[in-house]
């Protein structure tokens, strides 16, 4: 394919716009050709400035736009299944923003049309397997030297939690990003989980749950804990440290600058999504469009999306029913062997 790839973006707000500045002006081999927002003034200020980026307030409309051969999705976890569906219908390939879809009959829905399909055409946005620190894990565990991982150890905070974020929101929207990287750095499913809740922190809006501890048990025996704390209030933090037979790594350290001044030194915090992972979206969307050129899919399968939310679903019950909950998937599609 020589000319640039035509994506369209559906949903201009936060990520919609960020992911519309980055095919625009970070990846090479896109354009950005149709977006769709029911919010015309955000679509229309999201791509200001763009030569030939149509601008719907309906989403088949995008797709039907002149010159879209692609789709990225960053409307509301909601949205996602219909998004999905007519995408397949007219057989254009997808970057989905996680969660696949929030519900797990509706992402196993999703499976089942694109296995119907007989080829992938959607990759979900668990952009951490981008990033270069879990990248590195990832090698090291693989490479067998640290010897069979036992836990993971993940903490997961953020400054503060935006407008009508629940107490399950921090199960199946943030914790959604430790579960997929669990099943992929280690390689199995989690087929278990527990949600203990500590107390609430004072600077959490009235009547959430926050934070969280959340563990999860993987089909092999190892354990897998989270600390989910979205209104830690001092800066976005993501760590992982991997306890394994013969050693551990520990990563996510190593973001801040360290200033050191008379007497003393002061470590910069980053305070969000879109600063520590970065180079992991760029990553992320740049794979995807090389892909998709080449008329391949290489990221996070719509299995991968559909498992994140049987595994946060089954952590929503624990957290709020209290004990274990066990995971029940459906037979994974030859597919996604
Ligand atoms: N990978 C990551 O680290 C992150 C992923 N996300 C995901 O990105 C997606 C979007 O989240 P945000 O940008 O934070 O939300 P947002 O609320 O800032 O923006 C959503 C936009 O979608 C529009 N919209 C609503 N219904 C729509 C529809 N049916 N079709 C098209 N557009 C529609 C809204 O008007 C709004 O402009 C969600 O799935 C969220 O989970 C969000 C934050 C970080
Ligand atoms: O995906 C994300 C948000 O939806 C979620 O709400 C945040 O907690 C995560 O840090 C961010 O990466």
């Amino acid at each position: 394919m020589s000319e640039l790839l035509g994506v369209a973006v559906l949903g201009a707000g936060h990520m919609g716009t960020d992911h519309i500045r980055r095919i625009d002006q970070v990846v090479s081999g896109a354009r950005v050709a149709a977006v769709a927002d029911p919010d015309t003034g955000r679509a229309k200020d999201a791509v200001a400035g763009i030569d030939g980026a149509s601008v719907h307030t309906e989403v088949p409309a995008a797709l039907d736009a002149p010159g879209v051969q692609a789709v990225l999705i960053a409307s509301p976890g909601p949205a996602h299944e219909e998004a999905l569906l007519a995408a397949f219908e007219r057989g254009l390939p997808v970057l989905c923003e996680k969660p696949l879809v929030p519900e797990s009959a509706g992402a196993l829905r999703v499976v089942e049309a694109e296995a119907r399909l007989g080829r992938r055409l959607a990759q979900v946005g668990f952009m951490r397997r981008y990033d270069a620190e879990y990248q590195r894990l990832k090698s090291l565990l693989d490479g067998g030297r640290l010897g069979r991982p036992l836990m993971l150890h993940c903490t997961h905070r953020n400054v503060s939690s935006p407008p009508g974020f629940t107490s399950a929101m921090l199960v199946n929207s943030s914790v959604s990003h430790e579960i997929d990287a669990a099943r992929w750095l280690l390689g199995q499913e989690l087929t278990a989980v527990t949600v203990l809740r500590p107390r609430p922190s004072s600077n959490a809006p009235e009547s959430l749950l926050d934070p969280q501890f959340v563990v999860f048990e993987t089909a092999d025996g190892a354990l897998v804990d989270v600390e989910v704390f979205v209104n830690c209030g001092f800066g976005y933090q993501v760590r992982c440290e991997a306890v394994c037979e013969s050693g551990s790594a520990r990563i996510g350290d190593e973001h801040a600058m360290v200033v050191t001044t008379a007497g003393g030194a002061n470590e910069e915090v980053a305070q969000d999504y879109l600063v520590r992972f970065a180079d992991a979206y760029d990553r992320e969307v740049q794979a995807w469009v090389d892909a998709t050129r080449a008329g391949r899919v290489t990221g996070p399968s719509v299995w991968d999306g559909y498992a994140a939310s049987a595994v946060a679903e089954a952590g929503v019950r624990a957290l709020e029913n209290g004990g274990r909950v066990t995971v029940e998937l459906a037979p994974r599609p030859d597919l996604y062997a």
